[in-house]
């Protein structure tokens, strides 16, 4: 309650400190655009501020003794976002990372920064071609999502600086392995001081300018709690993106870290088909800009405004969700905001045109109706991605920045994070829940509590199995929930799981193309025919070529509307 408190007592106090042009887009949720006519869904949410009162207060712990029903009924609402300002001296004046790395800095670069914010509040661009700074240029950073950064797991974050030349896996593997051998060397002195990890390179040093010069703006296409996203065109590839920019200049404030993370996560995990792909960040103007895939078919979230899924969607969206899961966790990630609002989707033609002729009206009318209407079909295949990575964390090292509320369990509230990865399938059964009608969720009181105490109601339009399958997502013991593995070999996707996506649209892709040729091989077949009758009967044709046309003939008068069952069409072809 006390966090209730400190949440009503903070939206005013927010909207004080926010300027009025970006009050208008800094939503405390997640916006999808539509075009032509631009539609808000606004989606109250996390709670991002705090006063200092409120991170002086204890923080309250259930006592290990609590039984978890309790335990959950003694916190409601589950706002918990003061924590991630335990950081800073108030949220007005953080103690900006960037301050925090200064000492790091050349001497040059600190009084420039230094003299800089003095003059301005606000931090100003200063890009990086315009500067001359021999330190700065041998710097990187080292993300710490990458199995090779484990090695200097000593440090909380890394900058690092080797020859400028020599940026090869080995040399940064040899740079790790001597850093990490140096801090323990300097433990054991008692020298931690001296050899503390360098501070990350900070977004503030490396502003270029490329939105403009390489992307053709095409419109806004969603406003998040961090950032405006746009549908963009890359001028030299021709290629559509989606290019996040943060809402407000990041560097030097709190969500730098938070920008920084999600570049770090996308860059270790944008190569899996159920993932966003990622493909470029950069700072511009102290804003965080990430060029990711564009996904043409929208947020979940989005879909599920229009209409709810049914079980055989929702079984694809599991499968999809919990193979990126999979591959998340597999990284030892997690992603820690998993939500309608941040799955995506991209529709793709089922049907890949071959270069050859178009099937035209003619065979329409020769009675190949349903195949003419098949082929000329473009079905799309959705496929589901997860995206949004801000919140990802390490399990080996977590630095947990709770998510949406509705969506986290209870655990986490309670800051047990022994187990995260069952955290983001807790996740994903509540949004699961919610794709098929169960929503909106709640975000406190007694229904939000109900469904982590195991009381997670029945969805009529779900076969008993599925609404199972949720139920034990959502198991309020994180052990008993299944891991992203098990959800995959679930029987309840068996139909599905015996061959993964990519095999079976190789498949019908495979079956489609061979369709097409049998079409025209009997097309040019038919033209053969019709040229033999025109001729007269002077003229007879090859045996067996008229053997085979007329068997073919005859078999598609017989079966006007053979495209109707698709064995029977290639039944039919074959005869050839
Ligand atoms: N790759 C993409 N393709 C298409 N639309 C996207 C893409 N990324 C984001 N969007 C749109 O922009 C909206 C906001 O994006 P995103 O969730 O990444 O921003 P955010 O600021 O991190 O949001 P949050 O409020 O969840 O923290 C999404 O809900 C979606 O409508
Ligand atoms: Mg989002």
């Amino acid at each position: 309650m006390l966090e209730m408190e400190a949440f009503r007592k903070l939206q005013p106090e927010r909207k004080n400190d926010a300027d009025s042009s970006q009050e208008q887009i800094e939503l405390n949720s997640s916006v999808e655009m539509h075009s032509p006519s631009p539609v808000c869904h606004i989606q109250p949410r996390k709670l991002r501020f705090a006063s200092p009162q409120i991170n002086e207060e204890p923080q309250k712990r259930s006592s290990p003794v609590q039984t978890r029903s309790s335990a959950i009924a003694a916190v409601s609402p589950p706002y918990r976002k003061v924590r991630a300002l335990r950081l800073f001296d108030t949220p007005a004046t953080p103690k900006t990372i960037l301050q925090k790395s200064r000492n790091h800095l050349s001497a040059a670069v600190a009084a420039d920064v230094a003299r800089k914010s003095e003059i301005e509040e606000r931090p100003r661009s200063l890009p990086l071609h315009s500067r001359v700074l021999d330190n700065f240029q041998q710097t990187a950073n080292v993300n710490p999502f990458t199995p090779d950064s484990f090695l200097a797991r000593n440090k909380k974050r890394c900058r690092t600086q080797f020859g400028r030349d020599n940026l090869s896996n080995q040399s940064l593997t040899i740079f790790l392995n001597t850093e990490a051998e140096n801090i323990e060397g300097g433990e054991e002195d008692g020298n931690v001081e001296v050899l503390q990890a360098p501070k990350r390179l900070a977004l503030q040093d490396t502003n270029i300018s490329r939105y403009q010069k390489e992307f053709l703006e095409i419109s806004l296409i969603g406003i998040g709690e961090f950032g405006l996203v746009y549908q963009c065109l890359n001028r030299l590839d021709g290629c559509i993106y989606a290019i996040k920019k943060s809402i407000k200049p990041v560097a030097g404030s709190f969500f730098e870290k938070r920008a920084l993370n999600e570049v770090w996560a996308h860059a270790v995990l944008g190569k899996h088909d159920n993932v966003v792909r990622y493909y470029s960040a950069w700072a511009e103007d102290n804003h965080m800009l990430i060029q990711n895939e564009y996904c043409n078919g929208g947020s979940l979230q989005s879909l599920i405004q229009k209409r709810f899924l049914v079980e055989s969607e929702l079984k694809i969206l599991l499968l999809h969700v919990a193979e990126g899961l999979r591959y998340i966790h597999s990284n030892d990630l997690v992603h820690m905001d998993l939500k309608s609002g941040n799955i995506f989707l991209t529709k793709m033609p089922s049907l890949h045109k071959s270069s050859s002729t178009p099937l035209t009206k003619e065979y329409y009318e020769d009675g190949m109706d349903g195949i003419y209407e098949e082929l000329s079909n473009t079905e799309c295949i959705t496929t589901y991605k997860i995206g949004d990575l801000g919140h990802v964390t390490s399990v080996k090292e977590p630095h947990v920045e709770e998510g949406d509320c509705r969506y986290l369990p209870f655990e986490i509230l309670q800051e047990d994070f022994s187990n995260l990865f069952k955290a983001d399938i807790f996740s994903l059964g509540m949004t699961l829940f919610e794709a098929a009608g169960g929503g909106p969720l709640p975000k406190n009181g007694p229904e939000w509590q109900n469904l982590r105490n195991g009381e997670v109601p029945n969805i009529s339009t779900l076969s008993p199995e599925f609404n199972e399958l949720i139920k034990l997502m959502t198991h309020p013991d994180p052990e008993k929930r299944p891991s992203s593995t098990s959800i995959f070999n679930h029987p309840i996707l068996s139909s599905l799981e015996s061959k993964t996506k990519s095999q079976l649209n190789q498949e019908l892709t495979i079956e489609k193309r061979k369709n097409e040729i049998l079409l025209r091989k009997l097309r040019e077949a038919k033209k053969l025919l019709k040229q033999y009758e025109q001729n007269g009967a002077n003229q007879t044709p090859p045996a067996s070529l008229e053997q085979r046309c007329l068997r073919s003939y005859s078999r598609k008068k017989r079966t006007p509307c053979i495209s109707s069952k698709f064995a029977q069409k290639t039944h039919t072809m074959h005869q050839f």
